[in-house]
């Protein structure tokens, strides 16, 4: 059967937030990002979220938001966060409701998206600061090693590594065909 609700998984870096716009108005669908709508329910940023209240309470705002919001959605393209499929059976609802891309990247390339960025909470030191590269890519390798069997279980997967934003919607076009409604 086809469907109209398109994901986006893969970890932090790998490009969900960009793509994902970009690939809603290519199929002239609706976008949102699961990130910026939990930022606007609870009128705070990912990283206070996670300051003041842990991650636990994040998951649970975010698995909700999914349930109630998300999975009804019809002709959109959403952009999850890097650990929403990973967290209770969160995977198996995205996939009972739409289809799921993997946009995928390696951790070199990962390293160099994000090392200067501040607002991933997963990513950073007990103080709040960025790591240093010799930590973050530790830090990546190890996330991606138990995230990865996660993602893998997405409908395809788009290398993203040798690809500009560009090129990496036009293959996510390519492999949709005549999947979607
Ligand atoms: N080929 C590419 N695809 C996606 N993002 C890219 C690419 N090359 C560089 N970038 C940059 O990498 C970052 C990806 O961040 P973002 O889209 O927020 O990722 P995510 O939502 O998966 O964490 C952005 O700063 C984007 O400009
Ligand atoms: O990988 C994760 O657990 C997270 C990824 C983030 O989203 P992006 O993958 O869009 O950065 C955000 O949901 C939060 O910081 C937790
Ligand atoms: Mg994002």
């Amino acid at each position: 059967m086809k469907k109209s609700l398109v994901f986006l998984t893969g970890f932090m870096g790998s490009g969900k937030s960009t793509i994902g716009p970009l690939l809603a108005k290519q199929l002239g669908y609706g976008f949102l990002d699961v990130d910026e709508l939990i930022e606007s329910v609870e009128g705070k940023s990912i990283v206070d979220i996670f300051r003041e209240r842990g991650e636990i309470y994040f998951r649970n705002i975010e698995r909700k938001i999914l349930i109630e919001t998300v999975l009804s959605l019809s002709k959109f393209v959403v952009s999850l966060g890097g650990g929403t499929v990973t967290f209770a059976d969160n995977l198996y609802l995205v996939k009972g409701s739409g289809i799921l891309i993997y946009l995928k990247a390696s951790p070199e390339v990962l390293l160099q998206r994000i090392k200067y960025k501040t607002d991933r909470p997963l990513l950073l030191d007990p103080a709040g600061n960025v790591l240093p590269e010799n930590l973050l890519l530790e830090r990546i390798l190890s996330l991606l090693k138990i995230r990865e069997p996660f993602y893998l279980q997405a409908d395809f997967l788009v290398s993203t590594d040798d690809k500009d934003v560009d090129e990496t919607v036009n293959e996510i076009l390519k492999k949709l065909e005549n999947k979607i409604a």
